[in-house]
């Protein structure tokens, strides 16, 4: 029988298409599905097409779907769908190939790929020694190995300098460009493969020929995807699905599989499909749980995100849904204390204020002797390391690593443990816990044995752990039995806002050496606005979250847009007037909707400008997810609340001279910004 897989833009574009080719569309995939010989089908070959597998059929009087006929097997290929003219525009020039190792459909046009590389020929010949560069160390079997397709080979040896590679990688496939980047930088071709594809091997899956489609069903596609039966045929196409839930990265297919003892790490810089991945992770783990009892648990530093996450994977899998547990940090060691008999509340910054002065009224630091101590600098003591670092005893204290925090002698530190030691009796006499104190204690819960462990764990933002709520994973998880994927944890250090301290894994206990990996093609945000992020925070040391650096060789974006837009104002005012500009500007040119847009941080300026254009606004809410399309209204939030969230567009206002911290804050903004950032500089 013969199958039909289905592109990726067939389905992004359906929603588009007329009702009538819709139906036509849904009827040619199931005659497919029934028999491809049936003679309704009429598969037109067409003339004029450098692939002479390229066949078109009528789905309208003006509508035509591109399909590619096999030369060997029974698997077709649903390309593209649009008007007559369009769809053999489209085709005309492609090539439609599967790559005999890696196993993946390539689309490339070999007409416009020698075009770039006769573009960027140099004028004239460079001295000999000049002629070298990183891909003529590969010879042409190599070159295939790392996805080039075999008649792109002649295009891509033209290759002599950067320019000439940046040019040419948007006609190759992308798999290919992605490895070749990596060869570019100087690595190996096994590392190259190894990081971009994850020692991709096509294996058992190696199509017989170009031809062969028979074996794409097997191998992981971020392109096609393989519709069985008419069900659930009509359930993607009803709902206006988002790519991730169908199409991974081959590499993101592998880490969603990874089979592995012992916990794991999996980091990637903003917008590079750490979520997606944790959450195809989450139901593929939750799919096969043996014991009735076991469960998953998804846990975020935010809430919003937990709410997000917990939406989104019960769309993804709705049954494997009731196995997952999601969650945030906090909730979760709220739960964890209530459930094990605590019936107090977390202090919020009143209580915590009050209880300090109640301190201080008690034992003044002002009259503490010679050496007396800063008020602030007793609770920041407190908030980073007795609190951060679940210290309860004074001999604790005096041995603690206070990482990143100023000399203290041994004597000054029994001195202040007076402060520290008052201020948890008060605590405890109100029946009180801080944030982290919620996380101390139900990490000691759980490690008494109190409450249950789950069979996986998964962490997201693990960045903004501290330590206690690292150990508090670790001792939920099943990390000491040498178990199956007991947990995986997701983090990026470029986006640490929550706290500064940086703590390794394996303080915790967490032992990630060789079970580390990262992600590095971004998704959410165009290559311009990704380099542009970036460059914010460079000389700052960003970490791999287990004590190392973290290194972005190799990261990219899967598309191009316009530069990011830089202006410069003297006041508030000009600066919402600048915004509420290119608001109107992006709404009436792009056709965007007022909810893609966001701005950060929060200015009553901004909003009266808007206002003054009749553009409505609207301000995301803590703990509350961003109600989409349903409400429209240009976003405002301030920079760390948009964290998690994504627009298609973003303005952000920059006022002082930003610290380490600020800068962190303003890359996670400037990252939500799919194509448009707009940045004011007020002042
Ligand atoms: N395979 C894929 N195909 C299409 N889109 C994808 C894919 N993987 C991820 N994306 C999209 O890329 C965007 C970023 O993904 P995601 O939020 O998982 O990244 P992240 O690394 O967790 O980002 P951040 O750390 O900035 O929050 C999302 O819009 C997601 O839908």
């Amino acid at each position: 029988m013969a199958t039909l897989m289905l592109h990726r833009d067939v389905l992004k574009d359906f929603g588009r298409l007329p009702a009538k080719v819709q139906k036509k569309v849904s009827e040619l995939i199931r005659k497919f599905q029934e028999d491809s010989t049936q003679a309704s089908i009429h598969l037109e070959k067409l003339e004029q097409t450098v692939d002479e597998k390229v066949r078109s059929v009528r789905v309208g009087d003006d509508w035509r779907a591109i399909v590619i006929a096999p030369q060997k097997g029974d698997t077709f290929l649903l390309m593209h769908v649009d008007h007559h003219d369009e769809a053999y525009r489209w085709c005309r020039n492609k090539r439609f190939e599967a790559h005999g190792t890696l196993g993946v459909l390539q689309v490339f046009d070999l007409q416009m790929a020698e075009e770039a590389a006769e573009r960027s020929r140099l004028p004239e010949p460079a001295p000999e020694e000049t002629l070298q560069y990183p891909l003529d160390r590969l010879s042409d079997d190599e070159l295939f190995q790392a996805g080039v397709p075999r008649a792109l080979i002649p295009a891509v040896r033209a290759i002599r300098n950067d320019a000439a590679f940046e040019e040419m990688i948007g006609y190759l496939p992308p798999e290919a460009g992605q490895v070749l980047f990596w060869v570019v930088a100087g690595r190996s071709l096994e590392e190259a493969l190894e990081e971009t594809l994850g020692a991709f091997d096509a294996g058992a899956a190696r199509p017989e020929g170009p031809g062969d489609f028979s074996k794409l069903a097997q191998v992981a596609s971020a392109d096609l995807v393989l519709v069985e039966g008419e069900e659930e045929l009509r359930r993607i196409l009803a709902e206006d699905i988002e790519a991730w839930r169908v199409f991974l990265h081959p590499y993101q297919r592998k880490l969603k599989e990874w089979d592995i003892k012992g916990p794991v790490k999996i980091s990637g810089s903003a917008g590079t499909g750490k979520t997606v991945v944790l959450m195809h992770r989450a139901v593929h783990l939750a799919e096969r749980l043996t014991d009735d009892k076991d469960k998953v648990l998804v846990t975020t530093f935010s809430a919003n995100l937990s709410v997000t996450i917990e939406d989104l994977i019960r769309k993804l899998n709705p049954v494997a849904a009731k196995r997952i547990e999601v969650t945030n940090l906090h909730q979760l060691a709220r739960t964890i204390c209530l459930r094990a008999g605590w019936q107090g509340r977390v202090a919020d910054e009143q209580d915590l204020s009050t209880l300090w002065d109640a301190v201080f009224t008690e034992h003044d630091p002002a009259t503490d002797g010679e050496a007396a101590f800063d008020r602030d600098f007793i609770r920041q003591e407190y908030d980073e390391v007795i609190d951060a670092m679940g210290i309860d005893s004074e001999e604790e204290y005096l041995t603690a690593a206070r990482t990143g925090r100023s000399r203290l002698s041994r004597q000054q530190r029994r001195r202040l443990w007076i402060w520290f030691q008052a201020f948890n009796r008060l605590l405890q006499k109100r029946g009180l816990l801080t944030f982290e104190g919620t996380v101390h204690q139900a990490r000691l819960i759980v490690e008494r044995g109190g409450f249950p462990r789950y069979r996986h764990v998964l962490v997201d933002e693990l960045q903004d752990f501290g330590l206690e709520g690292l150990r508090l994973i670790a001792a939920l998880s099943w990390i000491e039995e040498d178990a199956s994927n007991p947990l995986c944890v997701f983090g990026d250090g470029h986006q640490r806002i929550n706290r500064q301290a940086k703590i390794p894994l394996s303080r915790a206990g967490i032992n990630v050496v060789g079970r580390s990996r990262r992600l590095k093609i971004n998704y959410r945000t165009s290559e311009q606005i990704r380099r542009w992020a970036h460059s914010l925070l460079s000389g700052m040391e960003i970490d791999d979250l287990d004590g190392g650096h973290a290194d972005t060789t190799g990261d990219r974006s899967v598309f191009r847009a316009s530069e990011p837009v830089a202006v410069k104002v003297a006041s508030r005012e000009e600066a919402g007037a600048a915004i509420a500009d290119w608001v109107k500007g992006l709404c009436d040119t792009h056709q965007l909707g007022t909810h893609e847009i966001c701005v950060a941080p929060v200015f009553g300026e901004v909003r009266s400008a808007l206002n003054s254009l009749g553009i409505s606004s609207l301000e995301l809410q803590a703990n509350k997810a961003d109600p989409g399309q349903v409400e429209p209204g240009v976003r405002l939030g301030a920079m760390r609340r948009i964290k998690g969230l994504e627009f298609k567009a973003v303005a952000m206002v920059v006022e002082d001279k930003p610290d380490d911290r600020n800068r962190l804050e303003r890359y996670v903004a400037a990252t939500r910004a799919r194509q448009w950032l707009l940045v004011v500089e007020c002042g």
